[in-house]
């Protein structure tokens, strides 16, 4: 079963944690590099393959090379674009992309141009036929302070009232080892008032049992990584309890957990922990270009990690789509989707365990 790498193609997919300009694939960086070739980056600085593992730091070094690839409007719009159709090419049905509004001088770049260019890059998508639903999450680089929070927040709520519900919440990311969530507090919580969707990084590290207990008391409406809330990792009881009590669903990312080293290996991933908790998990990728992978990877990782049969492989799937933050309508026409493509492909899966 494991080899059956079909399956995992035409398992349809919910991506709920995506990173922009972590996405960008080898095509589409060959295509940046091409546009600035006086930067001298080559492709070995923007991604990090297979077996090779690198410190935090290192793959936060990694997005400062990326952006410095992508720092126009027009780049912005080729790499949202890209990003999108190979979402869709690997029958990922619905996605929710987030990105850190920039601004660049030298450019002309600005956080509100950045955030319309990528919403005009949905819309091309859609108009063009391209079989996905696709949301926009604005991100809060937690590096850049309490004030950079509070504005982008007031950005996002504009465009939330603007896009048609495109922009649907706040991402909070960022290098976990710099900063504090504790000064996030007043901008995450106006986000929540108005009506915007929170899904942020929480224990990505151990030793951040103090900002994880101030997050969790927002609440936050999904939580990313989690990966050091549980005893085991540096974590507390209470802090697992209070994720299990709000059922707040984690979003689980494997390969860069385990190319990043915050996690040994696959098999000793906390998604086992929650997962075995009967906790609501969904299998995201985080930055599938730089960490060379694509979500049919991801759900097929899991599998063999944790001995995933097809039809738990497909719950997993299915019931990513309660975890979604757009409305209920929008649940339903998933649902419905799962529904018809469901006879299908697990009939023909179960046949080859
Ligand atoms: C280093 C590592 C293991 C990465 C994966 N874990 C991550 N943890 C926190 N923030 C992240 C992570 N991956 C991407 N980001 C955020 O996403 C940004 C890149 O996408 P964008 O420019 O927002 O469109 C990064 O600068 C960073 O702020
Ligand atoms: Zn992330």
């Amino acid at each position: 079963m494991d080899d059956n790498a079909e399956f995992y193609k035409d398992l349809p997919k919910v991506e709920l944690h995506a990173h922009l300009n972590g996405s960008v694939s080898v095509q589409t960086m060959e295509k940046l590099i091409r546009r600035k070739p006086h930067l001298n980056i080559e492709h070995s600085m923007t991604a990090i393959g297979k077996g090779q593992r690198r410190t935090l730091d290192e793959c936060f070094e990694v997005f400062k090379v990326i952006h410095k690839l992508v720092d126009t409007e027009e780049d912005v719009l080729m790499v949202a674009t890209d990003v999108i159709k190979e979402f869709a090419a690997d029958n990922v049905k619905y996605l929710e992309l987030r990105s850190t509004p920039r601004e660049e001088n030298h450019t002309g770049l600005t956080k509100k141009s950045y955030i319309e260019t990528v919403i005009e890059a949905i819309r091309q998508c859609k108009t063009e036929g391209v079989d996905i639903d696709v949301r926009f999450l604005v991100a809060i680089d937690r590096r850049n302070g309490a004030e950079v929070a509070m504005e982008t927040v007031k950005l996002a709520e504009e465009f939330m009232l603007s896009s048609g519900g495109l922009v649907v919440g706040i991402d909070l990311s960022g290098d976990p080892t710099v900063g504090h969530g504790r000064c996030l507090l007043p901008a995450l919580q106006r986000a929540r008032n108005c009506g915007l969707k929170l899904s942020l990084h929480m224990s990505e590290v151990p030793s951040q049992l103090e900002e994880s207990e101030l997050l969790l008391n927002l609440p936050p409406d999904r939580i990313g990584h989690g990966t050091c809330l549980h005893p085991e990792m540096g974590g507390s009881q209470s802090l697992v309890d209070r994720a299990v009590k709000g059922r707040i669903p984690l979003e689980i990312c494997l390969t860069s957990n385990v190319k990043g080293q915050t996690v040994q290996s696959y098999s000793q991933h906390h998604f086992r922990y929650w997962y075995q908790l009967g906790h609501p998990c969904v299998i995201c990728t985080d930055d599938k270009g730089v960490f060379c992978t694509d979500l049919s990877q991801e759900y097929q990782l899991a599998a063999s990690a944790f001995g995933l049969r097809p039809d738990a492989v497909w719950t997993l799937s299915e019931r990513a789509v309660d975890c979604i933050f757009a409305g209920d309508e929008v649940k339903q026409q998933l649902r419905q989707k799962w529904t018809e493509l469901k006879p299908g492909l697990l009939q023909g899966a179960e046949l080859q365990v």
